[in-house]
């Protein structure tokens, strides 16, 4: 059995507003993306695809090499929109089941991964997540409360998204046949064009994604107790 990981690094990180883009800030002496890119190569995933912007292939380069990560296969250009990333990655990739990871997640941890890999060859396709802590509302465009849904059925959507290969690329080459406007995540994939229903298997409060600048600093609080 081949399980392989797209890693993605591609986007602009315009919600940070920094000069670096957030995938590259440093976090305890190193960058963000080495933190997912070191877990999955302690990990039981055989190759690593890294998707990035072609301005920062060197430096991703760099970064495999200063760190021995030597799982990662190849570092391929990303794309417009994180589906035409991950798209571009599952085009460069050859296995039994593939794990999508945000690279904008460091604190990924080896039980999510597992969970993500016997998730994906139980269900097919799999996302990691928890179930929300607070009340959510759905809201008009003039933030007025339409609705407010029974919180054991509202989860937050985590990565890694982890799937058969087969059945994830099939769902990818029919968004190229149909509209694909407002896809966040490789689920909705699925759930819209795939063959499988996706099933959430557990994450972790912690596994967040460096979005905004106070997941900075909230990141290198969490991580402060944590062997990484
Ligand atoms: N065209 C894109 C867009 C996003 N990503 C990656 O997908 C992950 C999650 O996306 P998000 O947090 O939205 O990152 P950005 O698109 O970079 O941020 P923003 O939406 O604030 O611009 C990140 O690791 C990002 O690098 C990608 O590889 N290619
Ligand atoms: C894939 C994801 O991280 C799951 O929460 C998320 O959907 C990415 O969305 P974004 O709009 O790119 O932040």
């Amino acid at each position: 059995m081949k399980v392989n990981a797209i890693v993605l690094a591609a986007g602009s990180g315009s919600r940070m507003k920094s000069k670096t883009k957030k995938q590259f800030m440093t976090i305890k002496g190193k960058p963000v993306i080495w933190f997912a890119l070191n877990a999955f190569q302690k990990s039981m995933v055989d190759e690593i695809i890294l998707v990035t912007s072609k301005e920062d292939v060197d430096y991703c380069k760099n970064i495999i090499k200063k760190y021995n990560l030597t799982k990662v296969s190849s570092i391929i250009e990303g794309g417009k929109e994180r589906y035409n990333s991950v798209y571009n990655g599952l085009k460069e990739t050859k296995c039994d089941y593939v794990l999508i990871h945000d690279g904008a997640r460091p604190l990924i941890n080896q039980q999510i991964i597992d969970n993500c890999i016997n998730g994906a060859i139980k269900y097919k396709a799999c996302v990691a997540g928890v179930p929300v802590k607070d009340t959510i509302k759905i809201v008009d465009e003039k933030g007025i409360v339409i609705d407010t849904p029974p919180r054991n059925q509202i989860w937050i959507t985590q990565t890694p998204q982890a799937f058969e290969d087969k059945l994830i690329r099939e769902a990818y080459e029919n968004i190229e046949r149909s509209d694909n406007a407002l896809i966040t995540d490789d689920a909705m994939v699925v759930e819209k064009y795939g063959n499988a229903k996706v099933h959430f298997v557990e994450g972790a409060y912690d596994n967040i994604k460096i979005t905004t600048p106070e997941d900075i600093i909230l990141c290198e609080c969490l991580m402060q107790n944590k062997h990484v």
